[in-house]
C-alpha cells in the first residue's frame, strides 16, 4: 500500500487461519492500521490481494462486513447520542435482507426480523458484560464500557473475522484482563481474531500467532515464544539495548 511516495506496506503478507487469535505489533508508523484498512475493504491496495476463504474481498467495506469481516477501531466510533442496543443493531443491519418496500410498511417479516434483530443484540450486549435492555445513550458508558460496546456491534454482524485495533489502550489492568478473557471467549464461538496491540505482553500471553510488522514489512513471525525470543525483534522493536 502506498501514499503517493510513501510506501507504507511492502510485501506483507498475513494470514488468519479459522479458530486462530493472530496478534499483530510493531512500532508506531508501522503499518499496522493500514493493513488493517486495507484487509476490511477501506483502502484499496495498490497492488496484492485479500482472499476470504480463498476468493477475492473487492476495496468496500460494505461487502467485507456482509462476508464476515468486522472491527473496531483504534479511536472510538460509537453513535454517542443512540442508545447502547441501537448502537449493536446497527451491526447487525448488515446482515438483513429487507425489501425496502416491507421496511416501509412495517410488515409482518420485518417486525419479526426487527425482533429478532433485537434479541440477538440483547444477547450481544449480555455476551460483553453490558446491560442486555442497553436503553442508556452510547455516551453514558465509561470508557471501558464503550470499547466493549464497540466489539458488541461488530459481533452483532455474526463475522467469522474479528479485528481489534488496540482494543485495550487507555484501560486499566483489570479492565485489560476483561478484555483478554472476552477475546478468548470470541474465539471459543469459532470466530478467528486479529489484534493490534502495543501491550507486547497482552500479545505474547493472549495469541496463537503473532506477526511483528516494522516501517512497513513483516519483520518475524511465528509462535509468541519464538517470536519474543527474536533477536531481531528485540532490537526493531523494543530498542537495542
Ligand atoms: N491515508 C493516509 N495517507 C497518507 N499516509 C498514510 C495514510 N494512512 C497511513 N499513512 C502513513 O502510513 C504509515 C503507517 O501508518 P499506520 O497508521 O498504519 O501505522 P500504525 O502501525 O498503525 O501506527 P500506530 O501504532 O501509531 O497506530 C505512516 O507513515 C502513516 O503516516
Amino acid at each position: 500500500m502506498s501514499f503517493g511516495g510513501l510506501s507504507a506496506l511492502n510485501d506483507v503478507t498475513l494470514t488468519v487461519p479459522e479458530h486462530h487469535i493472530v496478534g499483530l505489533i510493531g512500532p508506531n508508523g508501522a503499518g499496522k492500521t493500514t493493513l488493517f484498512n486495507c484487509l476490511t475493504g477501506l483502502y484499496a491496495p495498490t497492488s496484492g490481494r485479500v482472499l476470504l476463504n480463498g476468493r477475492p474481498l473487492a476495496a468496500d467495506p460494505a461487502e467485507a462486513a456482509r462476508r464476515g469481516i468486522a472491527r473496531t477501531f483504534q479511536n472510538i466510533r460509537l453513535f454517542s447520542e443512540m442508545s447502547v442496543i441501537d448502537n449493536v443493531l446497527t451491526g447487525r443491519h448488515t446482515r438483513i435482507r429487507q425489501s425496502l418496500l416491507s421496511a416501509l410498511l412495517h410488515g409482518p417479516g420485518y417486525r419479526r426480523s426487527e425482533a429478532e434483530a433485537v434479541e440477538w443484540a440483547r444477547a450481544e450486549l449480555a455476551f460483553v458484560g453490558l446491560d442486555p435492555e442497553g436503553r442508556a445513550p452510547a455516551r453514558s458508558l465509561a470508557y471501558g464500557d464503550q470499547r466493549r460496546l464497540e466489539i458488541a456491534r461488530a459481533l452483532a454482524g455474526d463475522p467469522a473475522v474479528l479485528m481489534l485495533d488496540e482494543p485495550t489502550a487507555g484501560m486499566n489492568a483489570k479492565e485489560t484482563a476483561a478484555v483478554r478473557e472476552l477475546i478468548i471467549a470470541i474465539r471459543e464461538r469459532g470466530i478467528a481474531v486479529v489484534v493490534i496491540e502495543h501491550d507486547t505482553k497482552f500479545i505474547f500471553s493472549l495469541c496463537d500467532h503473532v506477526h511483528v510488522l516494522v516501517r512497513g514489512q513483516m519483520l518475524v513471525e511465528g509462535p509468541p515464544a519464538v517470536v519474543r525470543a527474536d533477536q531481531r525483534v528485540i532490537e526493531a522493536y523494543l530498542g537495542a539495548a
